[in-house]
């Protein structure tokens, strides 16, 4: 039986500790729950699930794994202590990794502790045919995401602006580094494309806004001169938070899965 301690108890955070508790039950329990706001203990069978009071009280704790599922923030002020604590880190705020300081300092720190990082599909997919299409070279890559108005209001990069809720229209085209700037809480998915592709500078974000949008739907298009892919994923928004898709909960619960299995999908 493996430990995990997770960090964000939000509208993710809620998904992925029922779906360790319901689904995961055979190989993993749950140490406990790290958020920086207050949060009631949800319980596992009769029994409480710890919450941390401090983060130094997750780091000293026996978990073999530690899932991020907080923000760009928390990967940026936790990620190289959990590894130097020798634990492995599943991170879901992939969009810090958009700054390549950190992330040649998480490798680092990873490589330098015997333990990994691993990049959950999230709210996308695809990774390994975009992966298999960037070693053979020459690759493009682009995303093209789409969320309801109510989705992408409050992003940076809309300042104060707030988006016509009866037009459809083209908000954001950019790179991935520039996408996580200004939308961190809407393109984690375009950064992950980017880092298993062709990196955040070379892989092309556009950003719809879409009052009809039946749900938070991504279209990732990846090309050489020999093979193409077209990878679309439409994931309904968490109530409780409308920018995030269910699905990027359930891809950590799925990954955990594997993990504990002696079987690898890739
Ligand atoms: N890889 C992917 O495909 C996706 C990744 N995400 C990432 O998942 C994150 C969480 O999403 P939701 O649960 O919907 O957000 P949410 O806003 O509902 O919940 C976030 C929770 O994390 C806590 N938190 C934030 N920063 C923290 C910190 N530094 N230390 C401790 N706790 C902290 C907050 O208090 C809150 O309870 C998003 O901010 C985004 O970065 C979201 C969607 C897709
Ligand atoms: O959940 C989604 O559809 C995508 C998202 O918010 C992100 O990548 O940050």
């Amino acid at each position: 039986m493996k430990k995990i301690s997770i960090i964000g108890y939000g509208a993710l955070g809620k998904i992925l500790t029922r779906a360790v508790l319901e689904k995961l039950e055979y190989a993993y329990e749950i140490a406990g729950i790290y958020d920086q706001a207050k949060i009631d203990a949800p319980q596992a069978g009769a029994k409480p699930i710890h919450v941390y009071t401090t983060f130094e009280e997750l780091l000293k704790d026996d978990a073999d794994i530690v899932v991020e599922i907080a923000g760009v923030g928390a990967v940026r002020a936790y990620g190289q202590k959990v590894l130097a604590a020798k634990k492995d880190l599943i991170i879901t705020s992939v969009g810090a990794l958009a700054d390549d300081r950190l992330y040649v300092d998480l490798r680092k720190a990873a490589e330098k502790n015997g333990r990994r990082i691993h990049i959950p599909s999230g709210a996308v997919g695809g990774f390994d045919i975009i992966r298999t299409i960037a070693l053979m070279g020459g690759a493009d890559v682009e995303i093209e995401s789409t969320k309801a108005p109510k989705s992408l209001n409050g992003a940076p990069y809309l300042e104060e602006r707030v988006l016509p809720a009866d037009e459809k229209r083209e908000i954001f085209a950019g790179d991935a580094r520039a996408a996580i700037a200004g939308f961190p809480k809407n393109t984690n998915v375009a950064v992950a494309t980017a880092i298993t592709g062709v990196g955040v500078e070379k892989t092309r974000v556009r950003i719809i806004s879409d009052p009809e949008a039946a749900g938070n739907t991504h279209r990732i298009h990846a090309e050489n001169e020999r093979a193409a892919a077209d990878i679309a994923i439409t994931s309904k928004p968490d109530p409780a938070n409308p920018k995030s898709s269910v699905t990027a909960a359930w891809s950590v619960a799925a990954l955990l899965a594997d993990l504990a299995s002696p079987v690898r999908f890739f």
